[in-house]
């Protein structure tokens, strides 16, 4: 089976954090650091918020599949910045299936 889009990612972001910044956006985010990668999701995901805003009224999802996978990309580098990959995230919805959200806040609030 070939390798998920997600796998194939997390190895080059892993490689791109011993790499020149010179020579990577990913290598240059990582050597900035964690507060520049952070200020990246922050900005991703408000930009994902309006387009999905221009979305509702548009009919037109294309801004807002292209601003999600920005998004996602850049969890992603924050991720890998702080040394996990993708699967820890995918093991926790997986953990997660199947248990309504309803009941999950019900057990929390007793
Ligand atoms: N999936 C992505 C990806 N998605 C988005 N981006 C970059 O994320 C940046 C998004 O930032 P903005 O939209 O804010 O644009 P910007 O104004 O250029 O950014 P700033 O100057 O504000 O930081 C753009 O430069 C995009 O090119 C990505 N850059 C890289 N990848 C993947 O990461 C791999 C490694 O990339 P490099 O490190 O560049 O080789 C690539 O082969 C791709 O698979």
């Amino acid at each position: 089976m070939p390798e998920s889009i997600l796998s194939q990612l997390d190895q080059v972001l892993a490689a791109r954090k011993s790499a020149s910044p010179d020579s990577s956006y990913v290598a240059s985010l990582h050597h900035k650091g964690l507060n520049k990668i952070l200020e990246k999701v922050g900005e991703e995901a408000f930009e994902t918020v309006i387009a999905a805003k221009d979305a509702q009224v548009s009919g037109d999802n294309s801004k807002v599949i292209y601003e999600t996978a920005d998004l996602w990309f850049h969890s992603l580098v924050m991720l890998s910045e702080l040394g996990e990959s993708h699967q820890p995230i995918l093991d926790e919805l997986a953990r997660r299936f199947g248990l309504s959200g309803l009941d999950e806040k019900a057990a929390r609030d007793k």
